[in-house]
């Protein structure tokens, strides 16, 4: 009766994973996207490009060896946009290869258009372009993974050239001199980080009082130490008002009457689910006033056989936790036993320069609910790898049960600490304590040599708080 087992809508990170876990129960399965979105946000405007840009900004300037050979090290003088955006295109056309081989390989069909609801069971797609005729699609069930688009402010006129969104930056015709990010949320400060690497003057602002509070206090800081140093600015408690566009630049009017001039502004205050284009009320379905859909914990919508995955359903938005969204609700949908997320095992990475990564609780979460903790640091100047690859800011802080020496938490802050921070997720995972870190070998000279040096001044803290208490 159906024309489809399961019908995925968007090809984003919680779309593809859908659509394959889906598939691979055996189900007949269709995804679809725009033409020029396979991928969805992640590989296209997002994810993607944003890392690859900043790996390239990393290699292209030398800031990573500027330790070991001098503030003046480059490997390339006058970086172009030419330059970051030969690498981007690269990786975003390789990775949409292996999305749509993937999805071949799986028997998924690809439909390109834009879909809506036309009933609870009937989405119909228009393709655009030439291909004007419109498709009525039928499946017994449906995933919505449309993602988000970047928040835009009625008062600011984006032209996409000095007035941008995080979509439009990757655009950019020439390297702007200097720069207002509105904005301190993780795409504000990852960006930030790389123009102002990248010798940009930036400028960040930001309405609340500080910048990524859901992250270790002491790390923040840290960050905000080492951007002031590439010559950042931030303007906590300011909020903008308006942009005006001028011959030659951009003046950025805050609530307290300042005026900030730029090349460029990057609006990167927040993003807006992608549902107005859905027709939700034909599936008995309506968003929030961001655009959200609400799901349950199997991320079942309202109604019984629609399912919503990824930054259309909010918190916490990010593509990692998108493909597993993805694959949960496919397995939902398909009637097999899913394990709920472990909300607590969720890692974060923030990709600034340095980056940022963590997982569990932090030293305020911990002290709000009055839980005592011991606190286990290793800074990288005193590892031999951190010397090697002249990284002396990196640290990695560790939070431990003083009662059963239990993982709390795991904050890492310097090179590689998105890769690092899985160690000690896996701990936390598997219910290990310290003693597992402390008694283990681990390679020499290395950064994963972190755990035991913080885990080892965690145990020594303990001990000499045992020897007053008895
Ligand atoms: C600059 C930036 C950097 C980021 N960096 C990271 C990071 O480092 N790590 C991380 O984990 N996350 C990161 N994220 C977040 C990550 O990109 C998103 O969480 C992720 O892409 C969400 O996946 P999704 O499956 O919900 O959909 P999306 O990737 O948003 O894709 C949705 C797709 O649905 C399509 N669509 C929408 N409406 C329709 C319709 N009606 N019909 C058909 N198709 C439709 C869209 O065209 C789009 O292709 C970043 C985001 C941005 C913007
Ligand atoms: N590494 C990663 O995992 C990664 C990277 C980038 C983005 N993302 C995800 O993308 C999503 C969107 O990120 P985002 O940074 O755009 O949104 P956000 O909502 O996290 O941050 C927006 C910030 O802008 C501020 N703001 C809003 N309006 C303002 C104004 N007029 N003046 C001054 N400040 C203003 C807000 O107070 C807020 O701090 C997030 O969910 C994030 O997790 C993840």
């Amino acid at each position: 009766m159906f024309d489809y087992d399961v019908l995925v809508i968007g090809s984003g990170p919680g779309g593809q994973k859908a659509a394959i876990a889906a598939a691979k129960l055996g189900r007949r399965v269709a995804i679809v996207d725009k033409r020029e979105m396979i991928g969805g946000v992640s590989i296209n405007t997002g994810t993607i490009p944003s890392k690859t840009l900043r790996e390239a900004v990393l290699y292209l300037t030398g800031m990573s060896q500027r330790e070991l050979y001098g503030s003046s090290y480059r490997v390339k003088d006058d970086i172009t946009v030419g330059d970051l955006s030969a690498r981007t295109r690269h990786v975003i056309s390789r990775e949409i290869d292996v999305i749509r081989n993937q999805l071949s390989r799986n028997h998924v069909t690809l439909l390109t258009g834009l879909a809506s609801f036309v009933d609870p069971h009937t989405v119909n797609v228009r393709a655009g372009g030439e291909d004007t005729e419109d498709r009525r699609i039928q499946a017994e069930r449906i995933i919505i993974a449309t993602g988000t688009r970047p928040a835009r402010p009625d008062t600011v006129d984006f032209d996409g050239r000095t007035v941008v969104d995080s979509d439009q930056i990757l655009a950019l015709e020439k390297l702007p001199r200097s720069m207002v990010v509105v904005g301190a949320g993780v795409i504000g400060i990852e960006y930030a980080s790389m123009f102002a690497a990248l010798g940009t003057k930036v400028t960040v602002v930001e309405r609340r009082d500080r910048m990524l509070d859901f992250c270790d206090l002491e790390i923040v800081e840290a960050l905000k130490y080492q951007l002031r140093d590439l010559a950042v600015t931030f303007r906590f408690r300011e909020s903008v008002v308006s942009v005006e566009r001028h011959n030659g630049g951009t003046l950025t009017l805050l609530e307290s009457g300042k005026k900030l001039p730029a090349d460029t502004v990057m609006y990167s205050a927040g993003r807006q689910g992608l549902t107005d284009i859905l027709n939700l009320p034909a599936a008995g379905l309506s968003a929030d006033n961001r655009g959200r859909i609400k799901v349950g914990s199997d991320f079942r919508t309202e109604v019984d056989h629609i399912y919503a995955v990824g930054d259309v359903i909010g918190f916490p938005a990010l593509a990692a936790t998108s493909m597993e969204q993805g694959r949960l609700a496919a397995y939902a949908a398909c009637g097999e036993d899913v394990n709920a997320m472990r909300a607590e095992l969720m890692p974060i990475g923030i990709y600034t320069i340095p980056e940022i990564s963590y997982v569990g609780s932090t030293e305020d979460e911990l002290t709000e609910q009055a839980i005592p903790f011991e606190v286990g640091i290793a800074r990288y100047r005193e590892l031999a790898r951190g010397a090697i690859l002249g990284d002396s800011y990196g640290m990695l802080k560790l939070l431990v049960s003083p009662d059963d020496r239990r993982l709390l938490g795991v904050h890492v802050f310097g090179t590689g600490a998105t890769e690092l921070v899985h160690i000690g997720q896996t701990v936390m995972g598997c219910g290990g304590t310290i003693d597992y870190l402390v008694d283990s070998v681990f390679n020499y000279p290395t950064l994963a040599e972190s755990y035991k040096v913080a885990a080892l001044d965690a145990m020594n803290k303990m001990r000499a708080v045992a020897r007053f208490s008895g």
